[in-house]
């Protein structure tokens, strides 16, 4: 099998505090990878390892057939990123944003005005072409970044919280492009707090205080855990490794009060 991402006993140490501790995963191309772990668990700090932005304290890793030690510049150029605070120019219209974008990314200008207009296409950025960024809803704003992450056509996206404060129906339509897009082969490594989100992914990694604590496909970890409801073995992982106890259920938190 062909993997796009392979790390080794990868950990990251800020002083005395380690925030990534040896943790391991390979993730084969073309699949969607949710990466799931309450805040401050060390999804970002992972992110930054496998991007080349970050150092590892200890451990190796291969992206995209890239050292992350040897050869990080390579590495950032190959990828694609978006997260929720994606940098668009709210006083530049949809097709302005991307050609400002195609244009940091070298990309020849008889190239860019086809690339641009597949972009709009897949992301379903048609019709508001010429509206200002900063005028779009939240939904349309995420849709213009992912687009803006994708004109180099990356082989791996990282998305870090994409859909963060975005509408049920946006979401899907968001959902939709990434499952079209790792059909076409791109590989995708996806951070989320929303159960459905990562109940459609093709492999699950959870991680809690720098450990991996499971990897595995929905269905894997549903039999391996013995339930159904992804959310319920995410705190079960959590109350296992933590002297936390988290109720049980919404309904249990408001019957509780009544
Ligand atoms: N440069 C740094 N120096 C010191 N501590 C850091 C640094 N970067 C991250 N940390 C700490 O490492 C831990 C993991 O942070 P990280 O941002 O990776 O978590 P996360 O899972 O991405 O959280 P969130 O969902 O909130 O983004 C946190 O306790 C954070 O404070």
């Amino acid at each position: 099998m062909e993997y796009a991402i392979e790390i080794k006993n990868i950990t990251k140490s800020f002083g005395e505090f380690t925030a990534v501790d040896n943790i391991s995963f390979s993730i084969p191309k073309g699949k969607i990878f949710g990466f799931l772990g309450p805040n401050g668990s060390g999804k970002s700090t992972t992110i930054r390892m496998l991007c080349g932005v970050l150092t590892p304290t200890s451990g190796s890793g291969i992206v995209l057939g890239l050292d992350i030690l040897k050869e990080a510049e390579q590495i950032k150029q190959s990828i694609g990123y978006m997260s929720q605070k994606f940098g668009l120019y709210e006083d530049l219209t949809i097709k302005e944003n991307l050609d400002f974008f195609a244009s940091i990314y070298g990309i020849p200008r008889r190239e860019k005005k086809i690339r641009i207009q597949d972009t709009i296409e897949l992301c379903g950025l048609q019709e508001k072409e010429s509206v200002l960024a900063g005028v779009l809803s939240g939904g349309w704003k995420q849709r213009l970044a992912l687009g803006c992450s994708l004109l180099h056509q990356p082989k791996l996206l990282i998305l870090d919280e994409p859909t963060a404060g975005v509408d049920p129906v946006s979401r899907r339509v968001f959902w939709g492009v990434i499952h079209q897009l790792a059909k076409s082969g791109i590989t995708i490594l996806v951070t989320t707090h929303y159960m459905d989100e990562a109940e459609s992914c093709d492999l699950l990694g959870f991680i809690y205080r720098g450990k991996l604590m499971q990897l595995g496909t929905v269905e894997e970890i549903r039999q391996q855990e013995g339930r159904q409801s992804i959310e319920d073995i995410f705190i079960s992982y959590v109350e296992r490794m933590s002297d936390i106890k988290v109720s049980g259920s919404f309904m249990e938190i408001k019957n509780h009060l009544d």
